[in-house]
């Protein structure tokens, strides 16, 4: 075996119709939204915060390296709790090297938000997925604030930002339903004078508004006579430093609570996902397609900023069609690619639109789903902005083909889960992306009873 062949076997594997049923109960890891912001944060707070159950994924982790490049003190303890001493709002230091952000588009837009109110200059890098995505959605608020930009073509990665002090505040209305462009904004708000104000005709993930809360900022937040949601963020304002519990990551439990769904007999319980509602909107989905899903023991994890987390018992069933309102994609964006493979599964035709989104994530999910999914039987057709897709009525899925995954973690868990309703299986050609946001995915799914 070549050296390339080695590797190759290392990364790619098959995923098959589950021997038996899927059962047992299962926590997944923290979820990366929390995770990326309570280093964040923890790192601009005066003091010593601690985190528990952060995501160990290669996302978060970048996030982490360059929180220490800027001089945060970030320590990860034997017993998994993390400790981070902050530096104080405006107090990060010119990172000597390139930031080096991996496949995670988060930790670059965020991360460029929070260093445009600082009197630094920073190199944003990135792997390939990374490098083909638009930057300019936060080039442009954040050069408003005064920070300067010089990009790779298409205001891409790689790419140099200085940053300036003091910054300008200013009023900004969403043009994309974009949490990470929200968060950008309030971000490098909190190191600039007077009131920095981002308006959001649709709502999305509010984790940023309920940590920024936790931590002692200053965040108001109301609806205006157009209804929509308005956030204000008072700047120079110190934050103290907080104790963190990271709840389950509903985007990663996605991947179990479809699998159950769709392979006959199984019953499996997810412990300790986040609901949040402006994450929830898969699960909703689900129940509106007729899956048995059960939230038991709600509960708030970490007060007064906390989060709502539930057990999610999930059992198989007969799924129908759906055409999800395109109002609900915030709540469930980067959930589709496993929801087509429910839709593959169902009875009837479901259309999903309004999801332009999914284009300019990891891979382009619209295309690379289409493309799978077709490969392995499925019929799909593919629309400018979603597919319409014909379910099977709950008979397995061909199979048999290998899917290119193009660096994106969340169409390799989603075929993996389309292999275990298939008759031939399906084969991954690259597992590694699932590193960046779910290690132990397919330990779990093994201790559920799949065929891996
Ligand atoms: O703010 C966040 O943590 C995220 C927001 C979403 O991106 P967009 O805001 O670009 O839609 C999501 O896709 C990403 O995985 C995480
Ligand atoms: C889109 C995702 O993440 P990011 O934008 O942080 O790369 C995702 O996790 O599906």
């Amino acid at each position: 075996m070549s050296s390339s062949d080695s590797v190759s076997a290392a990364v790619s594997m098959r995923f098959d119709a589950a021997p038996g049923a899927l059962s047992g109960t299962v926590e997944v890891p923290g979820d990366k939204s929390i995770s990326h912001r309570a280093l964040m944060l923890s790192a601009l707070a005066v003091g010593r915060s601690r985190v528990e159950g952060l995501l160990e994924g290669e996302d978060v982790l970048a996030t982490a390296a360059a929180m220490r490049a800027m001089g945060a003190r970030i320590e990860r303890e034997a017993d998994g709790i993390w400790h981070i001493d902050g530096v104080g709002v405006g107090g990060l230091l010119q990172p000597q090297t390139a930031l080096d952000m991996g496949n995670s588009g988060t930790s670059t837009r965020l991360l460029m938000g929070l260093l445009a109110s600082h009197d630094l200059t920073a190199t944003f890098v990135g792997d390939a997925s990374l490098s083909k995505r638009p930057m300019g959605r936060v080039i442009d608020p954040l050069s408003q604030m005064g920070a300067e930009f010089t990009a790779s073509p298409g205001g891409r990665l790689p790419l140099t930002m200085r940053g300036t002090v003091p910054a300008v505040p200013i009023t900004y209305r969403l043009p994309v339903a974009s949490a990470q462009v929200k968060s950008a904004i309030l971000l490098a708000g909190l190191n600039t004078p007077g009131i920095t104000r981002v308006i959001e005709p649709i709502p999305t993930r509010d984790h940023s508004e309920r940590m920024l809360t936790g931590f002692g900022a200053h965040i108001n937040i109301s609806n205006n006579a157009d209804d929509e949601r308005v956030i204000e963020v008072e700047g120079e304002v110190e934050l103290r430093s907080m104790n963190i519990k990271v709840p389950g990551d509903p985007s990663s439990a996605a991947f179990l609570l479809v699998a159950a769904l769709i392979v006959p007999n199984s019953i499996i319980t997810v412990r300790n996902v986040t609901m949040n509602p402006t994450r929830a909107g898969l699960v909703t989905l689900l129940e509106n397609m007729g899956g048995k899903i059960i939230r038991k023991n709600p509960r708030f994890l970490g007060g007064e900023s906390g989060e709502i987390v539930y057990d999610l018992q999930v059992m198989h069933s007969v799924l129908t069609a759906i055409e999800p309102d395109p109002a609900a994609v915030p709540s469930m964006v980067d959930e589709f690619p496993v929801a087509f493979v429910a839709a593959a599964l169902a009875q009837g035709r479901s259309v999903f639109r309004g999801l332009h989104e999914l284009r300019v994530k990891e891979s382009d999910r619209i295309t690379v789903m289409a493309d799978g999914l077709r490969s392995i039987g499925a019929r799909v057709e593919e629309i400018e902005d979603g597919l319409v897709i014909d379910g099977t009525g709950g008979e397995a899925l061909e199979g048999g083909a290998t899917i290119a995954t193009h660096l994106d973690h969340r169409i390799a868990m989603s075929f993996a889960v389309a292999g275990l309703a298939s008759r031939k299986g399906v084969t991954i050609d690259d597992m590694r992306p699932v590193a960046t946001s779910f290690p132990g995915f397919v330990d779990l799914l093994r201790a559920l009873g799949a065929g891996v």
